[in-house]
């Protein structure tokens, strides 16, 4: 199925551009769709809005009486937005104000909201009047939205190995918020954690939430951390959570899995040592293999194409095996902005293709990014970019129909904080179950040849994915690189580069060594904002 999309209006901004190169069969593996529950924290223009909502709620709320307890709260947790906002701090992009505008729309305002029509006769009436008729044309988040953005900062603590005090804190890739997480925070988060079964880091913060509950009880007025709510949750409440997540850790212990510690817990306290996730070192750009010295190279050139002559490319051969390059200045800021912004209204949560090859479905946690499809027809700079990337890759871009398609659509993707693709093959074939695919030979394939015929199993469809071409078009303030696990490779976003790769090798089976992952964007947007 091809999904094509007509666009209707040219607003905002966005993302990146993922070209998949196909022999003959028109596959996706992506679709686009809406936004699922519990996952508004990944939508750029969900966050967005809810950005724009919460300053004007912020702004009544400043107004109200004192005796709304409701709106005391949204206001001692809104005005860190306001200070960061005015010292140029970046908010939409950054996880923990993301977890914090979520809290602060699921907790309080849904009291504030029922109470706000008692002001409407007084000065503030058209201000409150005005709020109303925004608050009902935003999708406002829910308690799964609130766990989906607390699972996202346990995304980010696994792959960047960030320490619980540094969220607590508002302290992430040397960058401060004044926003501070409290012990209410920590209990929710150490909870979304447990129930998603991560159960290593579950207890992390539950040690957490001890040491502040701790604190508090030690002192009579409340503390920093703490807040008048939550003394309610003793130290001895969260011994139980503690022991029951050491329970279930040892009563499923996985060895090798990042959900767990390497060992069982043996006793109460204690140092621990947490799994490494299988794509932390190469997410956070760590020497994962033994460089390749000597045989990589960087040139300008016009790799054979008349068309690259008067401006030649600058590329850098990242890795041989599979031959991974990065190329510099593809494309133009103007180029990038254009594709961002044809592209945003139709974005859509991606999905990946089922294991029977045919339906597609959510897989949530496998990818959480927003993607939509560009056609040829979209815009005048659609088949320009097509004869670029064919001058630059030597492949077939031609768009075409059924089986004369040579390439895809263009996919442009937008990942916000926490966003991620775990490691996965770009191929269509079967992605993961490798042993399964060896034992298909090519000839197997050809069967279905030349049009898919009724007994093919759908795993085999003609023609492949042969080669990624991807885009950046914007740079990311931290995390977010494409890592090569396999490879031990990874490569920073640069706006206006692209990487290009064969999936397969040149006798058509599959190069396991392609297996690739887009790492969580741990600050800013991937791709894009402007
Ligand atoms: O976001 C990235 O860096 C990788 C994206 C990717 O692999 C994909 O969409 O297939
Ligand atoms: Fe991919």
């Amino acid at each position: 199925m091809t999904v094509s999309i007509a666009l209707h209006q040219l607003r905002y901004r966005v993302v990146s551009l993922l070209v998949l190169l196909c022999v003959t069969w028109p596959n996706i593996t992506l679709v686009w769709g809406t936004t699922e529950p519990g996952h508004l924290y990944s939508s750029l223009t969900h966050i967005k809005a809810l950005f724009t909502f919460d300053q004007q709620v912020g702004e009544v709320v400043m107004l109200l009486p004192e005796h709304l307890p409701a709106a005391s709260r949204y206001l001692e947790s809104y005005l860190c937005v306001d200070v960061d906002r005015s010292r140029g701090v970046e908010v939409s992009g950054n996880p923990i104000h993301v977890y914090s505008v979520i809290k602060r729309l699921v907790l309080y305002w849904p009291s504030i909201t029922s109470a706000l029509h008692v002001y409407t006769t007084l000065e503030l009436g058209h201000l409150v009047e005005r709020l109303q008729k925004v608050a009902s044309t935003v999708v406002l988040p829910t308690e799964s939205d609130l766990r989906g953005a607390a699972l996202a900062l346990i995304r980010l603590q696994k792959v960047y190995r960030i320490p619980v005090g540094s969220f607590m804190a508002g302290h992430l890739a040397n960058n401060t918020t004044s926003v501070k997480l409290h012990l209410e925070d920590c209990l929710r988060i150490a909870k979304a954690s447990y129930e998603d079964q991560g159960y290593s880091y579950s207890i992390t913060w539950f040690h957490y939430c001890h040491y502040l509950a701790a604190a508090a009880a030690t002192t009579t007025t409340t503390t920093t951390n703490t807040h008048p709510s939550t003394t309610t949750t003793t130290t001895t409440d969260i011994t139980t959570y503690i022991r029951r997540a050491e329970k279930e850790h040892n009563d499923r212990f996985q060895d090798d899995n990042e959900n767990f510690f390497q060992e069982r817990v043996r006793s109460y306290g204690g140092w621990r040592v947490l799994q490494e996730s299988s794509i932390g070192p190469v997410c956070r750009g760590e020497q994962v293999t033994a460089p390749v010295s000597g045989s990589l190279s960087c040139y300008v050139s016009h790799r054979g194409s008349p068309h690259l002559l008067l401006r030649p490319l600058q590329y850098e051969q990242l890795h041989t095996d599979p031959e991974i390059i990065h190329f510099h200045n593809v494309l133009s800021q103007a180029e990038m902005q254009l594709l961002r912004n044809i592209s945003h209204d139709e974005l859509g949560q991606a999905m990946v293709i089922s294991e029977d090859g045919f339906s597609n479905k959510v897989q949530i946690q496998v990818r959480v990014s927003h993607t939509s499809w560009l056609n040829s027809t979209d815009h005048p700079l659609i088949p320009r970019l097509n004869a670029r990337f064919s001058h630059i890759t030597g492949l077939d871009m031609q768009p075409g129909e059924g089986l004369r398609k040579a390439a895809e659509g263009l996919q442009v993707q937008n990942y916000c904080v926490g966003g991620h693709y775990r490691s996965h093959l770009d191929l269509i074939y079967k992605s993961g179950r490798e042993e399964e695919v060896r034992q298909k030979t090519i000839m197997q394939v050809s069967k279905c040849l030349p049009v898919f015929k009724p007994g093919c199993s759908p795993l085999y469809l003609p023609g492949d994915r042969i080669a990624t071409f991807m885009v950046y078009l914007s740079d990311v303030s931290a995390g977010g690189r494409t890592g090569f696990p396999k490879a031990g490779v990874s490569v920073v976003p640069e706006a206006g580069s692209a990487v290009f790769w064969y999936n397969l090798k040149r006798n058509g089976e599959v190069n396991w060594n392609t297996q690739h992952c887009g790492c969580p964007v741990l600050l800013g947007n991937k791709w894009g904002e402007f």
